[in-house]
């Protein structure tokens, strides 16, 4: 099977080298393919997603991701900064379904912006719609008729978009506890109208599911409140980026969330939810954990090898209980140290 490898920028590459070292060590056969992404693809050959890279992932099995960003090209046109390699695999990819679990390992309960104990009953899954929404709607800057500059992004789903992902939610929920919340801003937006009717009628196939709405607002308090009562989150992908990010300092730090973004067909591109830290980037500090977690994800969900996905979770489980702390979790271990850590438990 075909893995295509794309570390990206800042501590995409750092990160990355631990997610291989633990894939290596596991000896499973997987040949992998590098390919140039983000402003490292940029300033190589002046494009952030270039073709011989979208055609690596299009061959590939599947795809592990590292982060892209770089504030060098924050000058350039937006068709050419780094995240629009991101955004454009999910795209080209459709790549719609981005699952976004956040569990608290009972080793960092401690280590949560939360009290331990409402950190604790943490358990959920955050299913974000990754192809739509304000990211991708027609955007641009124009004149007001009074001269002044406005930028605009469209915000829109049509139907067919919410359906779909609210079918990857409903069977997520069949197979966890059952619950799925609905988020959206339904109170101020159509958007959010479309969505919630939408997600209503498809509810009527999975009578085993119970589905309730929340405003995106209250599930922000509410994360922060009483986590635990959540069990799958369906949402669209502006609201999903947010929550994902504040579910992770719920569970502890950004390093620890990992992410899956699957197409109709369980082919998928795998990464942890942060983005390239530039601020900590050449430092040896970044926490591998969530990149070697999504690559967990890639074996279970995309190349069918569950039980090295088992071994690699339960590793990183033994390493947070052997002590392993990276500095976001409050510990001087350095990336390396942390793959190390993994290691030495697989
Ligand atoms: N999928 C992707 O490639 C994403 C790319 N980005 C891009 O990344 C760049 C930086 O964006 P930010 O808003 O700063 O978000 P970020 O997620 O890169 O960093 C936010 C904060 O979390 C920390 N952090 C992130 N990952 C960490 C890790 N593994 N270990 C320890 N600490 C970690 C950073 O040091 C920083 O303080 C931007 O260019 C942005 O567009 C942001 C999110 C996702
Ligand atoms: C960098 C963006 C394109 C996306 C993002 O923040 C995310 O997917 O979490
Ligand atoms: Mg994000």
């Amino acid at each position: 099977m075909l893995v295509a490898v794309f570390a990206g920028d800042g501590i995409g590459p750092e990160i990355m080298a631990q997610a291989r070292r633990v894939l290596d060590a596991l000896d499973l056969g997987l040949r992998f393919e590098e390919g140039l992404v983000g402003g490292a693809a940029y300033k190589a050959v002046g494009h952030p997603l270039p073709p011989e890279t979208l055609d690596v992932a299009k061959r590939a099995d599947a795809i592990l991701f590292g982060a892209v960003g770089d504030f060098d090209c924050d000058h350039l046109e937006r068709h050419l900064r780094p995240e629009q390699a991101i955004l454009g695999l999910r795209k080209a990819l459709t790549l719609f379904s981005n699952l976004r679990p956040a569990k608290v390992f009972p080793q960092l309960a401690g280590a949560s912006a939360l009290k331990q104990e409402v950190a604790s009953a943490i358990d959920l899954l955050i299913v974000r719609e990754l192809n739509g929404d304000v990211y991708f709607g027609e955007k641009g800057m124009r004149k007001t008729a009074d001269g002044l500059r406005e930028g605009y992004d469209v915000m829109s789903y049509n139907e067919a978009e919410v359906r779909r992902i609210a079918h990857s939610a409903f069977k997520a929920a069949q197979v966890r506890r059952g619950k799925l919340c609905s988020v959206d801003k339904a109170n101020v937006l159509e958007t959010s109208q479309l969505w919630r009717d939408v997600v209503i009628e498809v509810a009527a196939e999975y009578p085993d599911v119970e589905l309730s709405h929340m405003y995106v607002d209250n599930a922000a308090m509410q994360l922060v409140r009483n986590p635990g009562q959540f069990d799958v989150i369906v949402t669209g992908n502006l609201f999903g980026d947010i929550l994902s990010d504040q579910a992770s300092m719920c569970v502890g730090s950004i390093g620890m969330l990992a992410s899956a973004s699957l197409d109709a067909n369980g082919k998928g591109l795998y990464e942890p939810i942060h983005g390239s830290a530039p601020d900590i980037a050449g430092q040896g500090k970044a926490n591998p954990l969530a990149t070697i977690l999504s690559a967990a994800m890639m074996l279970r969900y995309s190349l069918g090898m569950a039980e090295a996905a088992d071994r690699i979770e339960g590793a990183v489980a033994k390493a947070l209980e052997g002590g392993a702390r990276s500095f976001d979790l409050g510990g001087t271990m350095t990336t390396q140290q942390m793959g190390d850590a993994v290691l030495a438990v697989l």
